[in-house]
């Protein structure tokens, strides 16, 4: 800890040398008496100012090390906030961060992350009245805990995903209905508003991507990172990023070669000094939700009496939807049938093999006009090393324990998936109480629809490639919206650091060396004026 000024010790040495000093230059001086020679009077008279003055000097300076040892350092903090729009939800998020900045880019970390109640912000366009209160309580949050005078300055960014880049497609107009509302709410909070839009799958992907490296500690060595094991070795591969949504889905990784195909799918980003091109895509239609919608619109054709058999669904679970509600989606209407009737009656089955084969249904492999495609003939470098998997991979996996930790073949998984998907709807139910019920009914399918999504990504064992990450390193969760405040850190003004003050050890060097500089100048003094004082009588 450091103090305001010197400690009562180093006080007590600095005076008990002094008076130590004070009584060698006056016996100096008395020994060397009232001579007549000019030289011995020079030193008689001067000997003793010169060593005083040296000493005072010493002295001077070793309090200047102290003081600027001991001079407060209290840290000029920033602070961000970042809205994820995304398709099923929106959270807030803080960031903090010093004023500090290395090589153009702030150190960053997460404060907060404020869950907004209800749905995904797309489903707002008729009900634009009802977002002040969908956004006060988190805005309230950023009041709370972000300092009063730091306000004004603090940027807000709103990005929103997938949801609204759907409905924007659908209703371009009613999209920036949406935005504009938002933007003049935003706007009336005394903080720095910077902007709402839709942000592109592409950036999506790589702020994704820049997030999960920068909290892993590879793009800087000396960035923030608690863990001293995770520092940056100078040949350590970036990590590839898969985020899952609702609507869409990621896959940013920074690819071994570069065709004349892929070139035009490459972002370039300078980071930290270092130029960086990472490959990206984003599957709109292929996040989680609208995968099961468009599942249940494939599916529903084969309805017979307003009912059918859905294998990715528990044995004994019912649900009963809307057509309209299926087949309304921009991603589902391809499958659009002609039923005479407007409900229909999902009942589970639990098959995880048919779920599997009915999923195989969603992606389309038939064509591929590059020489290598994942699926719907996406041109895509191979996959290589080591990926983080965040969002829903995260939460789904983690549930259904297979996480790359939890398994080790093929075999394994399949296992743990044939069971969970034929466990019964009673039993799963009673078995996880307080897990939302929409997201228990759906682990099965989401399950079964990750594993093929990692397989027409050529991830044939997964569990030696991806890690599932949430919050990394306890510092802030993986996600697109850390990459995007690292990144616009660029823009933030930011002062230039104080001068560090000298750490402990070198402050406690800067004394010994300084103690030893004046004992030794003091003795060469006096040998020497010994030394001149026989000399001359
Ligand atoms: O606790 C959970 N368990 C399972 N799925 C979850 C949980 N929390 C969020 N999700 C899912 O994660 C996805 C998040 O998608 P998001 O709203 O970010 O959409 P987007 O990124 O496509 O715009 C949604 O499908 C949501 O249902
Ligand atoms: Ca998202």
């Amino acid at each position: 800890m450091r103090k305001d000024c010197l400690s009562g010790n180093q006080k007590r040495s600095a005076l008990g040398a002094g008076r130590i000093l004070f009584a060698s230059l006056a016996s100096l001086s008395f020994s060397s008496g009232y001579q007549d020679s000019r030289l011995k009077k020079f030193f008689s008279r001067n000997g003793t100012v010169i060593l005083g003055f040296i000493f005072i000097l010493s002295l001077i300076v070793l309090f200047a090390v102290g003081l600027s040892q001991n001079r407060k350092t209290s840290e000029n903090f920033k602070y961000g906030i970042v809205f994820d729009a995304g398709s099923s939800h929106t959270t807030m998020y803080i960031y903090k961060w010093s004023a500090e900045k290395v090589n153009d880019t702030g150190l960053v970390y997460e404060i907060e992350a404020c869950k907004v109640k209800g749905p995904g912000i797309s489903t707002y366009a008729t009900k634009l009245q009802e977002l002040p209160i969908y956004l006060t309580q988190c805005m309230g949050r950023a009041k709370e805990l972000i300092p009063k005078y730091k306000h004004q300055e603090t940027p807000i960014y709103l990005g929103a995903t997938a949801g609204m880049r759907l409905l924007s497609l659908e209703d371009a107009k009613l999209a920036n209905k949406i935005l504009s509302a938002v933007t003049s709410l935003l706007s009336s909070y005394p903080f720095n508003f910077r902007g709402a839009r839709i942000i592109s799958g592409s950036e999506e992907g790589a702020y994704g991507w820049i997030t999960i490296n920068y909290l892993l500690g590879i793009l800087k060595e000396k960035q923030y990172s608690k863990d001293p094991s995770l520092e940056k070795n100078e040949s350590q591969e970036t990590y590839g990023a898969l985020d899952l949504g609702g609507a869409s889905t990621q896959i940013t990784f920074v690819p071994k070669t570069v065709t004349k195909n892929t070139a035009s799918k490459l972002m370039k980003f300078r980071l930290y000094g270092k130029n960086y091109s990472v490959f990206t895509h984003s599957y709109l239609c292929y996040g989680m939700d609208q995968a099961l919608l468009r599942k249940l619109a494939k599916d529903s054709k084969n309805a017979v009496l307003e009912a059918y058999m859905e294998p990715c669904f528990h044995p004994g679970y019912e649900r009963t939807v809307d057509l309209h509600e299926i087949y309304n989606t921009t991603c589902a209407w391809t499958f659009k049938v002609w039923l005479p009737f407007n409900k229909i009656r999902i009942q589970g089955s639990g098959n995880f093999e048919k779920c599997l084969q009915s999923i195989n249904e969603l992606f389309s492999i038939s064509y591929c006009r590059y020489t290598s495609c994942a699926f719907n003939s996406v041109s895509r470098p191979s996959v290589h090393g080591k990926f983080g998997a965040f969002s829903a991979y995260y939460y789904v996996m983690e549930f259904l324990n297979l996480t790359s930790d939890k398994v080790s073949s093929r075999d394994m998984v399949n296992e743990k998936m044939r069971t969970f998907c034929s466990t019964p709807w009673e039993v799963v139910n009673t078995t996880f109480i307080g897990v939302k019920e929409k997201y228990l009914s759906e682990y099965c399918f989401a399950g079964s629809y990750i594993l093929k999504l990692l397989e027409y990504y050529n991830f044939t064992d997964y569990w030696n490639h991806i890690e599932f990450m949430d919050k990394i390193n306890n510092n802030a969760e993986a996600g697109w919206t850390l990459g995007y405040m690292l990144n616009l850190t660029n823009i933030i003004p930011a002062e230039l650091p104080p001068p560090k003050p000298f750490s402990r050890p070198t402050y406690i060097s800067l004394m010994v060396v300084f103690s030893l500089v004046l004992a030794a100048v003091f003795i060469l003094g006096s040998v020497l004026f010994h030394k001149s004082w026989y000399f001359w009588n």
